[in-house]
């Protein structure tokens, strides 16, 4: 799959400047959903994820995360219902985390921030043939995000923490298969807010439709602290920086609605 593709986000390095101006952003990501301002709409439905571990690739460090990659070139892991019109295929998951855990989340609800968040991200198959042109069109892609919270560890997750040494350094890849992302889901998938947004790293693209779950997923400190051992930096390069607080500043709303699939 070409969707953590190389163009965008190696030549990211997670200190650049902030605020990045978009020219003319005005649906940038990530936000701070504020509950009490978000408006409830019954019209949305629930969400219907369909995942095959079968798909499963490769995990890759591009230098900004670590991606777990899936074969996108069929319908076999899809995502649709929500506030989608259309259908969306998976292509990828990753995620951001702090040097501790009082941070690392992307988003926020009412200005909590959790130590880490998934992002899984899909695109709109139905109206393009390929994930590149999905990219820069309104509502291309479509990015699940999910809330991590230090407590019990997570069986699931353990396969591929186990698996992370192997992608220490920026730009290795390692094969990764038979993984079933829904395992990361939380159990209550139907709780969640949506607004049209932007990718969070360059090229920041007005792209995305996000769906943020209510509900949050524990892992344990191990796990998290197995995250932070990955490094920014390639193993050619001397001095070798941990990657951690890789999330972007929050980025104002700018009159966009904030809807609640739950009252
Ligand atoms: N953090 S996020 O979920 O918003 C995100 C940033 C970049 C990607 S991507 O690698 O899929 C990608 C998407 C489009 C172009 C290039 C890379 S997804
Ligand atoms: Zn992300």
């Amino acid at each position: 799959s070409v969707c953590s593709s190389k163009l965008a986000l190696s030549q990211v390095h997670p200190m650049w400047q902030e605020p990045l101006a978009v020219p003319g952003g005005d649906r940038q990501s990530p936000v701070d959903i504020v509950v009490r301002e978000s408006i409830f709409d019954p019209q949305l439905r629930p969400l219907k994820v369909q995942y095959d571990p079968r798909t499963c690739q490769q995990i890759w460090n591009n230098g900004y995360s670590f991606l777990v990659e899936y074969d996108d070139t069929t319908d076999k892991s899809t995502l649709k219902g929500g506030p989608l019109e259309d259908q969306f295929r998976l292509c990828q998951f990753h995620f951001h985390w702090g040097e501790n855990n009082t941070w690392g989340s992307e988003h926020s609800i009412d200005r909590r921030l959790y130590p880490a968040e998934l992002h899984l991200v899909h695109w709109n198959s139905d109206k393009y043939s390929l994930f590149e042109e999905s990219v820069i069109e309104e509502n291309g892609l479509a990015v699940i995000a999910v809330f991590l919270k230090v407590g019990k560890r997570h069986e699931g997750l353990q396969k591929l923490v186990d698996a992370l040494p192997a992608v220490r350094h920026k730009d290795s890849v390692v094969e990764f298969t038979k993984f079933d992302p829904a395992c990361l889901l939380p159990e209550n998938i139907n709780d969640y807010w949506t607004y049209a947004g932007s990718l969070t790293t360059p090229p920041l693209t007005e792209a995305v439709t996000w769906i943020v779950m209510k509900q949050h997923i524990e892992v344990s400190h191990d796990q998290l602290a197995v995250f932070r051992s990955l490094l920014f930096t390639s193993a050619e390069e001397q001095l070798q920086r941990s990657m951690v607080n890789n999330f972007r500043v929050q980025q104002a709303l700018k009159g966009r609605t904030v809807r609640s699939s739950f009252t």
